[in-house]
């Protein structure tokens, strides 16, 4: 396929994205506006914005996400950027999006882990009433830099927002950045999780992680892994090899974010990125974009990617973005209603 020809095809092809941080899927247009409203409070605004545009590598990224964090800091600005990045998901063809955030306390602006929350939901609900052609679900993010505490706390409020009628709430996410602290301690957090009926998508083996990474999948296996860049990149002989077989046995789908690894240097080149390892083994494999704002800017463009890298046909696109259905987290009825509209863009689309 030509260049040009790929680009419009991954746009055209209706698209499932699983692993979106709010706060790190931002378009320019839409921190604009952020930073643009609070620098009518605070001028400091402009400079973090030329940081967050210029973030490079994982160190960084971190101190990135922090300044983010100081432009979507109440209710106004969490519930226009929710809203922002659903309208653009849909304007990108996503017909199904899983968003993730981690559910914050900011009393000088008087947000609360709950209200956050609720803030979120409102903007889904709202969103629904445009006729956007999107369906949106939410995970609450638990940040390993906050403790075993505060991810309890998380999973106590995804239960209770899980339980509304109709809600949005299916899961848990574990994120944050994976130098700090040890994910084998969030061990019992994630058994409870399991056990309130909520989906578990972990961040594990984004760094070469490998004891908290095996501990992790043999007690508290998660329901998909995010990036998983070193589950198979272990040295022989160190007994690290039962993390591939566990994800291999289990079939556990990996969330693998191909311009975020090459940005935060995690993999060299993009063909030598682990979807393809996964891919070759007929393992369950997303592409996703991690964070449009941050790390790339659309998922037709991670596809794109996708198919010059590794020599994909439209028809392997396809079938890529319809595997993606199986492992949503949303309900069956969900799952049909997808596989429905995907047959019926198929004329159209291949
Ligand atoms: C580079 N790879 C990554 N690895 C681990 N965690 C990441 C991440 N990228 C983002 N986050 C997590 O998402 C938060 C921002 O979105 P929310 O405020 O939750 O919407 C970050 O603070 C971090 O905890």
């Amino acid at each position: 396929m030509a260049a040009e020809s790929v680009v419009k095809y991954c746009r055209d092809l209706p698209k499932v994205e699983l692993h979106a941080h709010l706060n790190t899927s931002f378009s320019p247009e839409s921190l604009q506006a952020l930073v643009q409203r609070k620098a009518a409070t605070n001028k400091d605004c402009l400079d973090w914005k030329m940081t967050i545009e210029d973030f490079r590598e994982m160190d960084h990224s971190f101190n990135v996400f922090k300044l983010i964090h100081k432009v979507v800091d109440d209710e106004e600005a969490v519930y226009q950027l929710t809203c922002a990045v659903i309208r653009e998901f849909a304007a990108d063809n996503v017909k199904y999006l899983e968003l993730r955030s981690t559910p914050k306390d900011i009393p000088s602006t008087g947000m609360t882990r709950e209200l956050y929350v609720q803030t979120m939901i409102r903007a889904i609900h709202d969103c629904q009433t445009e006729n956007l052609d999107i369906t949106v679900y939410l995970l609450l993010s638990i940040d390993r830099r906050n403790g075993v505490e505060i991810a309890q706390k998380t999973v106590d409020l995804a239960e209770k927002f899980s339980k509304q009628p109709d809600s949005v709430v299916v899961g848990i996410d574990f994120s944050g950045d994976p130098a700090v602290g040890d994910a084998a301690d969030y061990i019992a957090v994630f058994q409870s999780a399991k056990q309130k009926g909520l989906k578990v998508a972990a961040h594990l083996a984004e760094l070469a992680n490998f004891r908290e990474t095996l501990a992790v999948l043999r007690q508290a296996p998660p329901d998909r892994i995010g990036h998983g860049t070193f589950l198979h990149r272990y040295d022989p002989g160190q007994g690290h090899e039962e993390i591939e077989d566990i994800v291999l046995d289990k079939r556990i789908p990996i969330e693998a974010c191909l311009t975020s690894n090459l940005k935060t240097k995690t993999v060299t080149t993009l063909s030598e990125h682990h979807f393809n390892f996964w891919f070759q083994k007929n393992h369950p494999v997303v592409i996703c974009t991690d964070g449009k704002g941050v790390f790339t800017s659309t998922l037709s463009e991670e596809y794109a990617h996708a198919a010059g890298t590794f020599n994909f046909s439209k028809k392997d696109l396809w079938d890529l973005s319809l595997a993606a259905i199986d492992v949503i987290f949303a309900p069956d009825t969900v799952k049909q209603k997808l596989r429905e509209q995907w047959k019926q863009a198929y004329p159209q689309v291949v």
